[in-house]
């Protein structure tokens, strides 16, 4: 019986731990799908890097031997940015290949056309890998949308970022050991701007929302935050207020868009992501039957990627993209004013009337409530505004605590 043939696209991070996963789990992947699955050739940019111990895999270069092997069953994407990845995929699928992707910018761009393409041609397309590591999420989503309608995501996306902010605050590391320390692990991106400035959260925001609501956020109305303001001295302001940095994308249908948020954020010890430490990510569902589901698990990283590839692998075949429902369009979550802390030169900052000041907690943080557009009109380069997730009680109460203005 011959063998499920794969063509590997990248042999880095991803790459490698799809190889070596492959190779290592064989026995369980035959007896789940019948048959031996074989990596017949693997795709890099540089050849010379790379010394592979089984001969009789193709290593190259140049993704035409690839396209043209006699027999391809299934390509898999381990490489970098929205090209050559997304020709390189739809060659794969014009081909009868089926797909699996892990890459979030590409797909982000072009997963739609992708989609399309792939239903055309009656091959599945794979990507749980371009969100969350190695959670379910794309899976868990599939399955809930059959009959809920999801109203709202949430959640720590950038596997990176949250380690970063975790060391700096735990282990009191700069930003750019704790950076460095993320690369050597393999969880940043081979640009780490990426990460940093908040590009990766928001492509996997997009994958979301494209799954979810089938629609992108409108991408200039968009926020997009990194945390490369962040510095030792805010995360211990946080501390001392019981506060820790996490950094957030959420979505949410309004009207009829997508509106969508990637940004650092502070929440309290009664908020769920408090405790998401290190490279974990966790993503919040709510959903009008089941309510709210949490997932949490590694959201970078060799292996845990390697397993949401090779779960992908599992699923082939099943090209099941569930429709989501346009009637009874959803209104938008009506909530009170954000609760922010203002950290910076808090004990001279003058605000606008349309500022509700909650507690001057100290010289550099004030606790204010205001809407976003105020927050992001404040005229004053000495204060920088974190919204306050969570219960809003919380920054109450605190207020209560602290001498009232
Ligand atoms: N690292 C992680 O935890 C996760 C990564 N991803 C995504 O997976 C993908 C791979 O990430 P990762 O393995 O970390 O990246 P790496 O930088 O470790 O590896 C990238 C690999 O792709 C090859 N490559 C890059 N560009 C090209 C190109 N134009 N043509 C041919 N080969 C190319 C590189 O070749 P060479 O070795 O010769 O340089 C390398 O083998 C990315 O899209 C990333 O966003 C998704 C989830 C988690
Ligand atoms: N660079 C990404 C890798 C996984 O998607 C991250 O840090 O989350």
């Amino acid at each position: 019986m011959s063998a499920i043939s794969v063509g590997l696209l990248g042999f880095g991070t991803v790459g490698k731990g799809v190889y070596e996963t492959i190779n290592k789990h064989q026995g369980r992947l035959q007896a789940i799908l019948g048959k031996q699955v074989k990596v017949s050739a693997i795709l890099v940019k540089n050849v010379d890097k790379h010394d592979l111990p089984d001969k009789d895999v193709l290593l190259t270069d140049d993704f035409q031997k690839i396209i043209e092997l006699p027999k391809l069953d299934v390509v898999i994407d381990a490489i970098v940015g929205k090209e050559p990845g997304y020709t390189y995929l739809r060659q794969a699928v014009t081909r009868g290949c089926h797909v699996i992707t892990a890459n979030k910018e590409m797909f982000a761009h072009h997963g739609s056309e992708l989609k399309t393409l792939a239903k055309e041609h009656n091959v599945s397309l794979g990507f749980e890998a371009t969100v969350g590591g190695g959670i379910p999420i794309i899976q868990t989503l599939k399955q809930l949308l059959n009959a809920n309608k999801i109203e709202r995501i949430e959640g720590i996306l950038n596997g990176t970022s949250n380690f970063i902010l975790t060391s700096m605050r735990e282990e009191k590391l700069s930003f750019e050991t704790a950076l460095k320390i993320a690369q050597e692990k393999g969880y940043a991106e081979a640009d780490p701007e990426n990460d940093i400035e908040g590009y990766d959260a928001f492509y996997k925001a997009v994958v979301l929302s494209e799954l979810v609501f089938g629609k992108t956020p409108e991408w200039e109305k968009s926020t997009r935050k990194g945390i490369t303001d962040i510095s030792i001295e805010q995360i211990n302001i946080a501390s001392s207020l019981g506060l820790r940095f996490k950094h957030v994308a959420s979505l949410e249908k309004e009207k009829n868009e997508v509106r969508c948020t990637v940004k650092p954020v502070l929440v309290g010890e009664s908020h769920p992501l408090y405790r998401v430490e290190g490279v974990q990510n966790a993503v919040s569902i709510d959903a009008d039957i089941v309510g709210n589901i949490s997932l949490q698990g590694p959201g970078a990283g060799m292996f845990p990627t390697a397993s949401a590839i090779v779960e992908d692998l599992i699923h082939l075949g099943t090209n099941d993209f569930p429709a989501v429902f346009e009637e009874d369009e959803a209104e938008g979550i009506e909530g009170g004013l954000p609760v922010w802390a203002l950290l910076g030169e808090a004990d001279h900052a003058k605000l606008p009337e349309d500022f509700e000041i909650l507690g001057r907690i100290s010289s550099d943080a004030v606790i204010v409530k205001a809407s976003e557009e105020a927050v992001d009109s404040l005229d004053d380069t000495t204060l920088i505004a974190y919204q306050i997730l969570g219960d809003h009680g919380f920054a109450e109460v605190l207020a209560e605590q602290v001498q009232p203005v």
